[in-house]
């Protein structure tokens, strides 16, 4: 399965305040190329964390590219995936709707009950992990289902998980013309962090977004 990152970050390195609420940090061109990759995509990632903060849908607005996904024999949108351990989705977030199939990948601690609500809500749970989403378990398990390309929005917990596990193929980031600030504000990528063994990148393109630049680096 190949897994990309992308995200948007303020000039200096922030993807929300230290509200951890929404901020349109793209401009028009970029929210147009985040519709493009996730048209290109099996299924939209994110983590618990940005479905309680922004209640996202990680559907497609372009009208156009759903119905070219249709003509493709694939479904008119992407799947939706949460890592969310011992399940804090609500039953009604957004994200369950019935706009696409969502994955809910959890851990063995989750509570039964709340599996349950969740396989009601028309969520399939996949479980892996003790106490915490095994993440390369749960994406082999997608990937049986289907999923060859996975797209991977956020935020920074899940990002640097993915990082640790050297899960990631690509990662793009647009860099917005704003500054954020506040030492607790969510970055890129934050969990613990890396002392050693930094994951490296290798540059594939730079390109002017908007009032923004885009990066997009390989992950060997
Ligand atoms: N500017 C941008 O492009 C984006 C910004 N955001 C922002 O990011 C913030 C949310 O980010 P975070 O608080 O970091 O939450 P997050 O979205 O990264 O979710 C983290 C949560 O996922 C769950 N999880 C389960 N298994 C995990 C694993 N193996 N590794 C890591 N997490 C795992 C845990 O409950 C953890 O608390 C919000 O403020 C949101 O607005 C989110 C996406 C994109
Ligand atoms: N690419 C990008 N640029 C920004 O400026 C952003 N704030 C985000 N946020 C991500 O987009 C999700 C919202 O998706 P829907 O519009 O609800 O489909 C949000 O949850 C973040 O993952 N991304």
């Amino acid at each position: 399965m190949r897994v990309v990152v992308n995200a948007a970050m303020s000039a200096d390195g922030k993807i929300s305040s230290r509200e951890r609420t929404q901020i349109a940090i793209s401009g028009p061109e970029d929210f147009d190329r985040v519709d493009e990759l996730r048209a290109a995509s099996d299924a939209v990632m994110v983590g618990v964390g940005t479905v309680l903060a922004d209640d996202p849908s990680l559907t497609l607005d372009s009208e156009q590219r759903r119905t070219d996904r249709v003509g493709n024999g694939d479904p008119s949108n992407p799947a939706r995936v949460i890592a969310d351990s011992r399940i804090r989705t609500p039953p009604d977030a957004t994200i369950l709707d019935d706009a696409a199939p969502t994955y809910l990948l959890v851990s063995e601690a989750a509570p039964t009950d709340f599996m349950e609500e969740m396989e009601d809500a028309g969520a399939t749970v996949i479980a892996a992990g003790d106490d915490r989403v095994d993440l390369p378990s749960a994406f082999e398990q997608l990937e049986a289902d289907g999923i060859d390309q996975l797209m991977v929005e956020g935020g920074g917990e899940l990002i640097f998980s993915l990082f640790a596990a050297d899960l990631v193929d690509e990662c793009s980031v647009f860099v917005g013309p704003k500054i954020i600030g506040g030492r607790d504000a969510p970055t890129l990528a934050d969990g613990d962090g890396f002392t050693e063994d930094f994951p490296a990148l290798s540059l594939k393109a730079v390109e002017r977004l908007d009032e923004g630049v885009l990066l997009q680096w390989d992950v060997p």
